[in-house]
């Protein structure tokens, strides 16, 4: 429930006005409902004893039967428009917020997460917690504040029930959603995390069908698929059985009420001190107060899922990117040297414990314009030394600077707007090959597009597809081959204007001769930048300026190109 109350209540705040417009507006659908129902006894049985002898003026509760329904059915349509999009303008504003918490976590702290779990906090999660307002609160408070209502008026002609009244209210608002809340507290939990599996598992599946299937496994992974929907399955069985408690205790409660009003009402009656109509009017008018409390009973069985998913919404909006700008951060320069000065560096293995060290004491310098390529055994550290020179990862000890600056000096934003980076596993998004392209400079025009085209060797087959730029790529790229698409990312690379390169493995996927091709134009398509280059392929002669052999962690050979 903490987390409810911390995560709610400033987004609450922002849209305070929506919020108490929807809830006057439920709150006048109750009160037109219930003063209905108790018009409609009183005027049925009045009417009744007027053609038994008595004398009754039909016009007024006639007028006000009308004019009750009619703000019925006015005041419920407003509510469901102005709380429908109060509820979504809040959704909008968590979403928002849990977007902007994930995009600042780094990389390392994203990997934590399976991606159809990060999908989940972001659109299930979310949507979970609608339930909140528009389902518990909108119905417990209105209905609370019609009861004491109701009770005052049915104290007034008949005390004792009207504090029997109050006493039920008090449970059907109060006790039983709280009672609700607690049981379904583990359902809720179980729902949501089930949820995040089975949709992490339906994105894995999806992503590795082929391999799933040539690898005979689908069995194996449907088992693993049902196991997860039958947990699902008993987790929502627990849930509709706590909200049907509900609806039975509410009933129960109802009924009490009922004979407590004609018990002592009846008493009144006898003592002429309560006319019949009025008896009537009251009896309809506290069945009608218990018939607004009904959704309550669902809305509050569902608030165990609403605090799971508060949760796990509250674990990424309150984790600190484990890399954050210094407090008051230098500016880089445009161009300037890399230097790594006795850099040493070890992945985190368990929690507060680090794996052997990958970069051990690694001295290098990079002059603004130089070409280097680095290469060695694979698992040696080329792809860490990148990520520690982009600062996704932070020195052990020693450290990297750009112009004579410590990159943990400067803010990241600085830093990744003078270092492009190609990574091993770069994405294509979904979308066409030009907005794939313009990530990497959304100003650049279709020359400077087929320029970068052309740089990664992937200009000719862009040229012979129908719709050229504006080719439709898939979703990952689905319709690019492996090469296509890592060339695709290689020319997104080159249209960012960072003075320096950092590409990972740019010809992976490439035929030798392609290969020998790219690096010979290497120096032209880089013109003036710096170039680290990390990778297994045989370099031509000249592609480079230098050549570093990294081995156990340590720059241990230097040969020249
Ligand atoms: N996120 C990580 N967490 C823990 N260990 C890691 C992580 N990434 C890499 N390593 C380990 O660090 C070592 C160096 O990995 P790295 O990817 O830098 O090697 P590499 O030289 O680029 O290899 P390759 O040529 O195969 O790409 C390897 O032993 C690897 O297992």
């Amino acid at each position: 429930m903490t987390a409810l109350l911390r995560l709610l209540p400033p987004l609450y705040r922002r849209r305070l006005g929506a919020l108490l417009g929807t809830l006057f507006l439920a709150l006048l659908t109750i009160a037109a409902g219930v003063g209905l129902l108790g018009v409609s006894g009183w005027f049925l049985s009045a009417a009744a004893l007027a053609g038994a002898g008595s004398v009754f003026n039909l016009f007024v509760p006639s007028a006000l039967v009308r004019l009750l329904s009619f703000v019925r059915i006015a005041a419920r349509y407003a509510e469901r428009l102005v709380g429908h999009a109060a509820t979504l303008r809040l959704l909008t504003d968590l979403r928002s917020r849990v977007f902007e918490a994930l995009v600042r976590l780094t990389p390392r702290q994203l990997g934590r997460y399976r991606d159809g779990d990060l999908v989940t906090r972001l659109t299930g999660d979310v949507d979970a917690l609608d339930t909140v307002f528009l389902h518990v609160l909108t119905p417990m408070l209105t209905s609370a504040i019609a009861a004491a209502v109701l009770a005052v008026v049915v104290g007034v002609w008949v005390p004792a029930a009207g504090w029997v009244l109050a006493g039920a209210m008090l449970m059907a608002c109060v006790a039983l959603p709280v009672w609700q809340a607690r049981a379904a507290r583990l359902p809720g939990l179980a729902i949501q995390e089930s949820q995040a599996a089975l949709r992490a598992m339906a994105l894995e599946t999806v992503e590795s069908h082929a391999d799933v299937v040539a690898l005979s496994a689908v069995d194996q992974v449907r088992t693993g698929f049902m196991s997860q929907c039958a947990d699902m399955t008993r987790a929502r069985k627990a849930q509709v059985r706590i909200a049907a408690n509900g609806a039975w205790a509410l009933q129960v409660l109802a009924g009490l009420c009922v004979l407590a009003i004609l018990w002592f009402g009846l008493d009144e009656l006898s003592r002429q001190r309560l006319s019949g109509p009025l008896l009537a009017g009251l009896l309809l008018a506290v069945i009608g107060i218990f018939e607004v409390a009904g959704p309550l009973m669902r809305g509050a069985a569902r608030l165990g899922g609403a605090v799971a998913a508060a949760q796990r919404i509250q674990a990424v909006v309150e984790q600190a990117p484990d890399q954050a700008d210094p407090g008051r951060p230098m500016p880089l320069p445009q161009r300037g040297a890399i230097e790594f000065d006795q850099v040493s560096f070890a992945y985190s293995a368990a929690v507060g414990t680090l794996g052997p060290l990958v970069l051990n004491a690694v001295s290098l310098r990079i002059e603004p314009g130089e070409r280097v390529a680095i290469t060695g055994p694979s698992g040696s550290g080329k792809s860490t030394l990148l990520q520690l020179l982009l600062r996704l990862e932070d020195p052990l000890s020693g450290c990297v600077r750009f112009g004579g600056i410590d990159l943990r000096n400067a803010s990241l934003a600085d830093v990744h707007r003078r270092i492009a980076w190609l990574a091993q596993d770069a994405p294509v998004f979904l979308g066409t090959l030009r907005t794939n392209l313009l990530i990497g400079d959304s100003q650049a025009d279709d020359p400077m597009l087929w320029a970068a085209l052309d740089a990664a060797r992937l200009g000719n087959f862009v040229r012979s597809l129908p719709d050229g730029l504006d080719t439709w790529v898939g979703e990952t790229g689905a319709s690019l081959s492996v090469g296509q698409a890592r060339r695709l990312c290689l020319a997104r690379a080159l249209l960012t204007s960072c003075p320096v390169l950092a590409l990972d493995e740019p010809t992976a996927g490439l035929d030798e001769a392609a290969q020998a091709a790219f690096f010979n134009d290497l120096a032209h398509a880089t013109a003036g930048r710096t170039v680290v280059l990390v990778t297994h392929a045989a370099l031509p002669q000249g592609a480079v300026d230098r050549r570093l052999i990294l081995r156990d962690g340590c720059l241990n050979v230097s040969v020249l190109a």
